[in-house]
């Protein structure tokens, strides 16, 4: 039987386990695909690294032409992260006709559109399962089983580190930093973890799901964008007390002609699926007109997990090069979106307060709210120090614009402030 020779460009959390599962599972791949696979060449920044993989048969270099020239080597997976030079090196490896699977959401996201045109004009595949939710099988997911449905909603849970860390925090008491370390060790986190604490992860990944799911290129710095960094124990607290489960989530919703999305912590009522989905497990919540909702979860960060969604682009890809269909978009769908006003993204929302503990004071916040048009669902009054108080109110349907005009008003107050405004999921 024929082998088809793989390179890899990093061999750290994810590269050691596509190594794995390519050693490990031969015989099914070659059942499925009619070729054997075997990875000859990877790329890493320094050979003298200890590794936890056996690379004693496989030539490890520095140097990214020793894949580039190798007419052999016909499928390269860039695991190495970053946008620079990892968008050079997958445009190097498709000018030499190499087919690409990465895992990179940061780069596909960014520059997506770019490799994909350079992909079609080599006729080459470039794949990325892996950039979004781990282990989740999602965006061939929506590609194929969604292809007739118009999706309406794509909602979730979509980086494993934050939910680790505030599953860490809420469920074992660990303190931010802890959880933090522990996810760096356990290979969850980035290289550099601001991007998974400040949002910017899940946000290139809910810009990866709105092109699957709606057609649409949005920025990231279109996307209002919030990590969990500021976010403070008493308001998780306050929140659990009222019902809630606070979580990182990422939201993209279609609205009229427009696609919204935004990431930040969202209060989750407690007998949601997506308030039960803890450590570095992910969930996505596909919204279709004619299926309703679908839940997909899953492992959204790991080694093996990872590995098992760069195998399923590595599969897919071995059978294209059988069949001679190389040179596909991995996703078709492309469709202009109208820009969503401010007054059509309606939610209710947790507003945190911290006033001077006097008379007067709520009916302050309560004729800024009548000025407003908006009005409260549930209401609480804590002491917060000596002598102020923290008043947590939940809100009724509130539009991003009168969220504004709130924030201006308690802005005009000098003696209340507001510590948090977060969205509230309704069931
Ligand atoms: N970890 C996870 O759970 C997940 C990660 N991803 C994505 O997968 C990619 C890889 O992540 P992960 O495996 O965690 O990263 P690691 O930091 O564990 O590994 C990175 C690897 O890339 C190599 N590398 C980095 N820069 C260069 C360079 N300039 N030239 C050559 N080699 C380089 C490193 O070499 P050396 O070993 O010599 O230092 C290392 O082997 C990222 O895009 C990440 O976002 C996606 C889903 C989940
Ligand atoms: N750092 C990412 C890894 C997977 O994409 C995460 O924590 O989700
Ligand atoms: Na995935």
């Amino acid at each position: 039987m024929e082998t088809i020779k793989i390179g890899l460009v990093g061999l750290g959390t994810v590269g050691s386990g596509v190594l794995q599962m390519v050693e490990n599972n031969q015989d099914k791949i070659s059942n499925i695909t009619g070729r054997k696979l075997s990875v000859k060449t990877i790329v890493v920044r320094d050979v003298h690294k200890h590794r936890n993989v056996d690379t004693e048969n496989i030539h490890l270099t520095t140097e990214l032409d020793d894949i580039i020239n190798d007419p052999e080597i016909k499928i390269v997976v860039e695991v190495m992260g970053g946008i620079h030079p990892a968008k050079e090196t997958i445009t190097a490896l498709l000018n030499a006709k190499k087919h690409v699977v990465t895992a990179n959401k940061d780069l596909i996201a960014s520059e997506g559109e770019e490799l994909t045109s350079i992909a079609r004009k080599n006729k080459c595949d470039l794949m990325y399962e892996a950039s979004v939710a781990g282990g989740i099988p999602i965006l061939r997911t929506i590609v194929n089983s969604f292809a007739a449905d118009q999706i309406t909603e794509v909602k979730g849970i979509v980086n494993g580190t934050t939910n680790y860390i505030l599953t860490q925090m809420q469920q074992k008491n660990c303190s931010y930093d802890e959880a933090l370390q522990k996810a760096q060790e356990l290979g969850f986190a980035e290289s550099d973890p601001t991007n998974d604490v400040d949002g910017i992860d899940a946000a290139y990944k809910m810009i990866i799901l709105s092109q699957f799911s709606f057609g649409t290129h949005l920025k990231l710095d279109e996307m209002k964008i919030q990590g969990i960094r500021k976010m403070q124990l008493t308001d998780v607290e306050q929140a659990s007390q009222l019902g809630y489960t606070v979580k990182l989530l990422g939201i993209a919703r279609r609205i009229n002609d427009g696609v919204f999305a935004e990431v930040g912590p969202v209060l989750v009522p407690a007998d949601h699926p997506l308030a039960t989905i803890n450590n570095e497990n992910n969930a996505v919540m596909v919204t279709g007109q004619a299926v309703g909702e679908t839940l997909f979860y899953g492992p959204g960060a790991g080694g093996l997990p990872t590995a098992n969604s760069v195998l399923s682009d590595i599969v897919s890809e071995t059978k294209n090069i059988v069949l001679g269909t190389t040179g596909n978009s991995f996703n078709n769908y492309q469709n202009e979106a109208d820009h969503v006003k401010a007054s059509e993204i309606v939610y209710p929302y947790y507003l945190s307060l911290k006033m001077p503990d006097i008379p007067g004071q709520m009916l302050k916040v309560t004729q800024i709210m009548t000025k407003i048009g908006a009005s409260f669902s549930q209401i609480v009054q804590t002491r917060n120090d000596n002598d102020s108080a923290r008043v947590v109110i939940i809100t009724h349907d509130m539009s991003k614009t009168q969220l504004a005009q709130l924030k201006e008003e308690l802005d005009q107050k000098d003696s209340i402030d507001l510590l948090a405004a977060y969205k509230v999921l309704s069931n």
